[in-house]
């Protein structure tokens, strides 16, 4: 397991890595998709949010990653509020977070090694002291032998461990994952796990949407249900 804590990932003023009050959410001039959620997080807790398709938890995680904004209601990430935070505040916010998107949002440009290595450059950190825990995070979830290819030449799956190995590699605070194993087999899904399992035990948040039930059922994890953008079980 190549992952090792890089520095606590738990502090005192953030016992709560998420906490939602009463938060409602809409599109545009639609109707609600996210009905008065009142949900807390604690810090180093281990959630899977299932549901039916459409109920609403790719929404819930943009509230969460701060690409959407609450209708109503508050939101606080790591004990601060952030539902009204300047614009200029979010990347201090998001630096804390790992996110894997149900899209992938890799750069197709760049190789395999250089998607994972990109938060780390981003985060001004000296490539001596990050160069290893790249290749182990690409080893990790297979993808060893393709750290020079383009993300055009992986198969779906393959996409799917790249956008994992980025999202972790620099042991965020919180990781947010939209079905992250969406796209492989069941062993590759209970790896991808395993490896989620790992940085929890190391003081990590992790929040898992997925309609996989019985991953989420084999996870050990809290299980939290949106059905119609309200949450039913595990809220507040
Ligand atoms: N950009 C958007 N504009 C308008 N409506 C949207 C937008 N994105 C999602 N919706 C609507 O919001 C509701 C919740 O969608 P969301 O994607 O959050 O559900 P989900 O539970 O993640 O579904 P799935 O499991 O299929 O990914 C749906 O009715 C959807 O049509």
């Amino acid at each position: 397991m190549p992952v090792q804590p890089r520095r606590a990932a738990l502090t005192d003023s953030a016992t709560e890595t998420v906490r939602l009050s009463g938060v409602s959410f809409g599109y545009a001039d639609g109707p609600d998709v996210l009905r008065d959620v009142n949900l807390i997080l604690p810090a180093g807790s281990f959630h899977f949010l299932t549901g039916p398709s459409g109920a609403g938890k790719s929404t819930l995680l943009k509230l969460l990653t701060l690409a959407r904004r609450p209708t109503a209601g508050a939101l606080a990430l790591f004990g601060e509020a952030a539902g009204e935070a300047p614009r200029a505040a979010l990347p201090v916010f998001r630096r804390r977070m790992g996110v894997v998107f149900q899209d992938f949002r890799l750069l197709d440009h760049l190789s395999a090694f250089d998607n994972v290595a990109l938060p780390l450059r981003l985060a001004g950190v000296r490539r001596e002291s990050w160069a290893e825990d790249v290749e182990e995070m690409l080893d990790w979830v297979g993808l060893g032998e393709r750290m020079n290819d383009r993300p055009p030449t992986l198969s779906g799956g393959e996409k799917q461990r790249l956008a994992i190995a980025r999202a972790v590699v620099t042991r965020p605070e919180l990781i947010l994952a939209d079905e992250p194993t969406g796209s492989v087999d069941a062993a590759m899904g209970e790896r991808l796990l395993k490896l989620f399992q790992s940085l929890n035990r190391l003081g990590t948040t992790v929040l898992i949407a997925s309609h996989d039930e019985a991953l989420a059922a084999a996870s050990g994890a809290t299980a939290l249900r949106l059905e119609g953008g309200r949450l039913l079980g595990g809220g507040t």
